[in-house]
């Protein structure tokens, strides 16, 4: 689909929700995506990468209802964050919106626009993203992580030979929810036990079946999904309130005892917002419930495809090795001072979003017109920027296809590079939990085991609303003594 030359550009309704009446090719185009299903859906980021390199730098789609153009190089990204306004907005995501409306739910972050948008992420930011609320959490995640090595340990002893090759996959998605739950309630889950409770596991495949049920959603309006109840609504929706039920339990347990008196010490997240009372208890679930939720396969992802990577990269694995060493032998100091000690760790993960971005594109409706690529992108227009097609572009990295962290410590100049959180006053608020979570991880497991994986072959990866592995790698974990 080629983008049309500027004045042809139809130019949009100011607000990007009012969408043209579809024509009836749009409903055709939608119907055969529809018809080539899921599989199209879920190569999604392979899909814009061959488009970007059949049709350049910037191109023009139609998906459905949808009017999008499409740009993949940083500074056509710089461009259009230039233009978000102070109320940045990305496409909505109805199926979600018409489950908070179905129980009366309030909305979080994620789904708010505007005015109420901004106020509650100004709130939240103190606790989630600053600094001084990232080092209170901290610990937490700390703990957590030392606790999946002490599991680990545990499991190898039991077996005769001194190592263990197992599929991460459910070990990963049991350590960021117990992670993210303690540093949002301050309580242990026990996931990383021998018999890890029934009800968090419960919680676990809700969030999976959201996600991968939110996909084709994506493109029915949700008054046709209602009307038609399909299976596919019904899972969504089941899916949805068995998530709400498990964040509510949460909340209960962590508001009574708020209530008995005031905890002295910092219990996590949600007990300092009640403390605050700065958002109403609405709010607060409806936000703590978002994260609940967003905290544990986005965070999961990037770990499972970072081990993999050190796992066909040893030598990269043993430098970062020796540098996790370097920060441990300069005695105790604060964690936060630890983490900041290892920029070959950090940029790591930088690599592994770079190569598997969890999020493959970042979205933005500009306030004012822009220009991208010499054309003249009107306001309100829906643009992506494609991060899968990005991290892969010879045109932006040299050899992308290296898994090679020390490119983010050279020299290069790699502003509008980075964009796997996004970008500005909208980005990822799980940002620095995400980041503090994975280094920790990486720091306590890479210290005491080496790890290897069975295949050295690329992993395929399928987007199910968050990129995902098509089949998870086998990792062989040494401990070393
Ligand atoms: C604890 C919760 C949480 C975690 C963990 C989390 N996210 Fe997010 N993320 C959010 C929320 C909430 C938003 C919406 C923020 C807003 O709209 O103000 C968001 C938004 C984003 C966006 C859109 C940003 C933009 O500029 O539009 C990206 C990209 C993103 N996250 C990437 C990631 C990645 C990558 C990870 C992990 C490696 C991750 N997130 C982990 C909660 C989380
Ligand atoms: C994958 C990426 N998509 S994105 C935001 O770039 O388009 C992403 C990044 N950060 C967080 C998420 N979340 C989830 O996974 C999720 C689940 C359930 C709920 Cl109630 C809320 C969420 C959010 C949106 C926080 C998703």
């Amino acid at each position: 689909p080629q983008i049309s030359p500027c004045a042809a550009m139809g130019r949009r309704a100011s607000s990007g929700s009012a969408r043209p009446a579809p024509g009836r090719n749009a409903w055709l185009s939608l119907y055969r995506l529809w018809r080539s299903n899921s599989f199209h859906f879920q190569r999604f980021h392979l899909v814009m990468q061959r488009n970007f390199q059949r049709l350049g730098p910037i191109y023009r789609e139609t998906i459905g209802t949808y009017n999008c153009v499409n740009v993949l190089l940083p500074r056509d990204a710089a461009q259009l964050f230039q233009s978000e306004g102070i109320f940045p907005r990305r496409m909505g995501i109805e199926s979600w919106i018409a489950h908070r409306q179905l129980r009366n739910h309030k909305c979080g972050i994620f789904l708010l626009n505007g005015e109420e948008w901004r106020s509650d992420r100004l709130i939240l930011n103190k606790e989630v993203i600053s600094p001084a609320g990232t080092r209170k959490f901290l610990p937490f995640l700390n703990a957590v992580a030392q606790d999946f090595v002490t599991l680990m340990h545990r499991r190898i002893s039991k077996n005769t030979r001194c190592s263990l090759t197992i599929d991460l996959y459910g070990d990963l998605f049991r350590f960021t929810l117990e992670a993210s739950s303690y540093a949002l309630y301050g309580e242990r889950l026990g996931l990383l036990e021998e018999s890890p409770n029934a009800e968090s596991q419960r919680f676990i495949s809700a969030v999976e079946t959201m996600l991968r049920t939110t996909l084709p959603l994506l493109f029915i309006p949700p008054g046709l999904m209602r009307w038609v109840n399909t299976k596919l609504w019904r899972d969504h929706i089941e899916a949805w309130d068995t998530i709400f039920k498990h964040a509510d339990k949460c909340i209960q347990n962590i508001y009574q005892e708020f209530c008995l008196g005031q905890p002295r010490k910092y219990s996590g997240i949600m007990a300092e917002l009640l403390m605050q009372a700065e958002l109403p208890l609405d709010s607060i679930k409806a936000n703590i419930t978002e994260f609940t939720a967003g905290g544990v396969d986005t965070t999961a992802m990037p770990l499972l495809f970072t081990l993999f990577e050190l796992a066909r990269n040893p030598s990269v694995q043993t430098a970062i090795r020796r540098e996790i060493a370097e920060a441990e032998s300069q005695g105790p100091r604060e964690l936060s001072k630890v983490l900041n000690s290892m920029p070959l760790l950090k940029s790591a993960l930088k690599e592994t979003l770079r190569l598997y971005p969890v999020g493959i594109t970042v979205q933005r409706y500009p306030t004012k017109d822009v220009v991208l690529q010499n054309y003249c992108v009107p306001a309100g227009t829906l643009c992506q920027v494609g991060l899968y097609a990005m991290g892969r572009s010879p045109e932006v990295f040299s050899n992308p296809e290296r898994y090679d962290p020390l490119r983010w410590l050279s020299k290069e100049d790699n502003s509008f590079k980075a964009l796997a959180f996004g970008f500005g006053a909208r980005q990822c608020i799980g940002r620095r939990l995400a980041e503090t979570e994975m280094m920790l991880f990486l720091m306590h497991v890479l210290r005491n085991f080496r790890i290897d994986t069975v295949s050295k072959a690329d992993i395929k990866t399928v987007f199910g609303f968050i990129l995902m592995p098509e089949k998870p790698p086998l990792l062989t974990f040494r401990p070393i003594d």
